[in-house]
């Protein structure tokens, strides 16, 4: 018989500390079916990963979010690339594979380097700040957006945008109204700024709309999938870098051993994102009845798959809810599994080792000068402010 339970895991109190539902949730067996919702939940990494990986038993083109595509219209016109299915996924995500690849990243290394020095020299003009503001979000929101080749007009729009994208693959609730009525003025700023004309000629907006000239895809979805990089490479760093600062403000030894050996920095970030999971939670669609390890799931289904759980699977990682350079945080799904893995991974890892490793050079010690507040987001595991004293050297 299948466990199930009445807690709605996107409630303000279990957004807020969602780890005692995430352990009851792995405790309960491999598939729980979650009254609040209607929809079967997977925690432990092995079902996750398992998941994940079969794109054509659970879909992603009946939507990511609890909102079942095959029932109901979409808040806007479907991802080409995260709520797609072969073949439609395809020629979108072997662009931006390209766009944002390893070899594509290297020119922007330097730059990036001298980026974060100039922002954490000023920053560490002051002894005490707030870690979100003064370098998770302004480091990101520094970079990126040139990068991309956005307008400076309008950045402001970045932030909200993306926060109600995720708040909009949870259920209607509170957050979901919260957004509501300024989505179209996010929306309209955010999808002017995916036409040809309003991108510098140098970024990775045009160089989606150049794989379009070459007919790689088509000129109707270059700007679907510019928008995928407004969407999904903001918010996402902002608060994955809010998770490291924080991992380190409360591991002082963690810190050292990165000062010891700055090379951890790319280790750090995944490990980070393996610890706190910026991005908690996606759907998937059963495109067939199918049996979970004993659980039968209809077609149409709504899959729960909670990445922040696996990542804390005592059954695949040891001492899990421990912060710990030392381990291989690799095999994590933090970033996803499968066809759709995180095509920005590498734009995520090149900011993250950026900013920590300007951070290493002249912090000696990072600690909490007061209590962090969250930023709660039905899919997003996110500080709002996080008060930091740091002694430099
Ligand atoms: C630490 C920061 C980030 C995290 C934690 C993250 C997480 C994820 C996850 C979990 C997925 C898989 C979604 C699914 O399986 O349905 C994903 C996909 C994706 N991410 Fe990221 N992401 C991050 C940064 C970025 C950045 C910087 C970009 C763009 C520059 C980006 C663009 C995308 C896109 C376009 C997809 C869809 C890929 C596909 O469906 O083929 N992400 N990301
Ligand atoms: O293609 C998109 O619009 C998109 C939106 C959000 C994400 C989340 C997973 C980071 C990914 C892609």
């Amino acid at each position: 018989v299948t466990a199930s339970l009445d807690t709605d895991p996107f409630a303000p109190d279990v957004l807020a500390n969602p780890l005692p539902l995430q352990a009851r949730l792995r405790d309960a067996g491999p598939v729980v079916y979650l009254e609040s919702h209607g929809v079967h939940a997977l925690a432990r990494y092995e079902h996750v990963h398992a998941v994940l990986s079969d794109w054509q038993t659970f879909q992603s083109a009946a939507g990511v979010g609890l909102a079942n595509f095959r029932e109901e219209k979409p808040w806007r016109p479907p991802s080409l690339l995260l709520e797609a299915d072969p073949p439609l996924h395809d020629a979108p995500r072997a662009v931006l594979s390209r766009v944002l690849g390893p070899r594509a990243l290297r020119g922007l290394r330097q730059a990036w380097a001298e980026d974060a020095r100039a922002l954490v020299d000023q920053v560490l003009r002051d002894t005490e700040f707030d870690a979100v503001t003064a370098l998770a979000q302004a480091f990101p929101l520094r970079v990126f957006p040139d990068a991309v080749g956005l307008e400076e007009e309008g950045r402001h729009h970045l932030l909200p945008y993306g926060d109600h994208a995720f708040n909009a693959f949870g259920p209607p609730n509170a957050l979901v109204d919260k957004g509501a009525p300024h989505i179209a003025g996010h929306a309209e700023w955010v999808n002017g700024q995916c036409t040809r004309e309003r991108l510098a000629p140098d970024g990775f907006g045009a160089a989606i709309w150049a794989a379009a000239d070459r007919g790689d895809v088509t000129a109707e979805q270059a700007p679907l999938i510019v928008r995928s990089l407004l969407t999904a490479g903001v918010d996402t760093t902002v608060h994955a870098l809010g998770a490291l600062l924080y991992a380190f403000a409360t591991h002082p030894e963690q810190w050292r051993r990165l000062r010891a050996d700055p090379g951890l920095a790319r280790v750090a970030f995944d490990e980070a994102v393996r610890w706190e999971s910026p991005v908690q939670t996606f759907f998937r669609t059963t495109t067939r009845d199918v049996e979970i390890a004993g659980t039968t799931v209809p077609d149409g289904g709504k899959i729960l798959t909670f990445l922040g759980a696996a990542n804390r699977d005592p059954r695949r990682w040891d001492d899990p809810d421990s912060f710990d350079l030392t381990r291989d945080p690799s095999a994590h799904v933090g970033f996803g599994m499968g066809i759709h893995q995180c095509v920005g991974q590498h734009v995520a890892r090149l900011e993250a080792e950026s900013l920590l490793t300007a951070l290493a050079e002249r912090v000696e010690e990072i600690e909490l000068a007061g209590a962090p507040r969250r930023h709660l987001n039905n899919t997003l595991r996110a500080w709002g402010s996080m008060p930091v004293r740091v002694r430099t050297v």
